[in-house]
């Protein structure tokens, strides 16, 4: 069954990260340019993850993963080599309705990350609803490649322009002019 894309407000969000390996340093990139407030727990973390940490971009608990770190979480990413673990936090929140990425199965999740294009506030994601990872990761490049360069900045100025029209079939027809000619 395919997945629907929904954008989520993660704006000061508690995302708790167990694991600070290669994976969960990704999955706090992609994170961190949508505002949410991460807390990894792992006895062991990145260079990069310990850069954010130093510079108060992320918190770490500097220990194994214990349940009460799920406490009032609004989202998990479990980014640990154990499929037991990934399945017991699944499990939790499940019956919590937080919300659970297990990194090595999609059976123990109830979001996945999709293959991301991000220029301001034009988002792109693209998901083979868990199915092949790398065929997402070879359509965002695709995608980038037939995108405006600066497509935010297009995104500005057309919202400045929409904003300062009464709604209505006019500016309906006014911006799709506007945008047609810069594609
Ligand atoms: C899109 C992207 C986003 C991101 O990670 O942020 C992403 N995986 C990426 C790359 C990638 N991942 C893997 C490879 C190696 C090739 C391969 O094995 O296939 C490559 C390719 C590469 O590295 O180029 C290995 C892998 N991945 C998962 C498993 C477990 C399994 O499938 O059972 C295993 C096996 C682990 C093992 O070896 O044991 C699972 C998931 N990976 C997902 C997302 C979710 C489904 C996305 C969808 O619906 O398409 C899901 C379900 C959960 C999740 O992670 O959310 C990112 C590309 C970013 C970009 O380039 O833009
Ligand atoms: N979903 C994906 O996109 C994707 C892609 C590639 C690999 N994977 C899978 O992701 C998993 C993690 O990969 P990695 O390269 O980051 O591994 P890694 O070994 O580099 O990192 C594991 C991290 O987990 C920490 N850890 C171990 N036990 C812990 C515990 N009980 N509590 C808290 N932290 C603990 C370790 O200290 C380490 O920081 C692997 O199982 C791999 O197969 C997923």
């Amino acid at each position: 069954m395919p997945l629907f894309p929904a954008f989520i407000d993660l704006k000061d969000k508690r995302i708790l990260v167990v694991g600070g390996g290669k994976v969960a340093t990704r999955k706090v990139q992609k994170l961190l340019p949508f505002g949410a407030k991460i807390e990894v727990v792992s006895p062991r973390i990145t260079k990069e993850l310990q850069r954010l940490f130093l510079a108060g971009k992320i918190s770490w608990k500097k220990r194994k993963f214990l349940i009460k770190d799920l406490r009032s979480a609004y989202m998990v990413v479990v980014a640990v080599d154990s499929i037991g673990l990934q399945r017991m936090v699944f499990n939790y929140c499940s019956k919590r309705k937080i919300l659970c990425n297990a990194v090595d199965s999609p059976d123990y999740c109830n979001f996945i990350f999709p293959a991301l294009v991000h220029k301001g506030d034009v988002v792109i994601g693209i998901s083979t609803s868990g199915k092949v990872p790398a065929l997402s990761a070879l359509l965002r490049e695709k995608i980038e490649e037939c995108i405006p360069k600066d497509v935010d900045k297009l995104l500005e100025e057309a919202y400045r322009l929409r904003s300062s029209m009464k709604k209505g079939k006019r500016r309906q027809r006014v911006l799709k002019e506007f945008l047609e000619k810069r594609m």
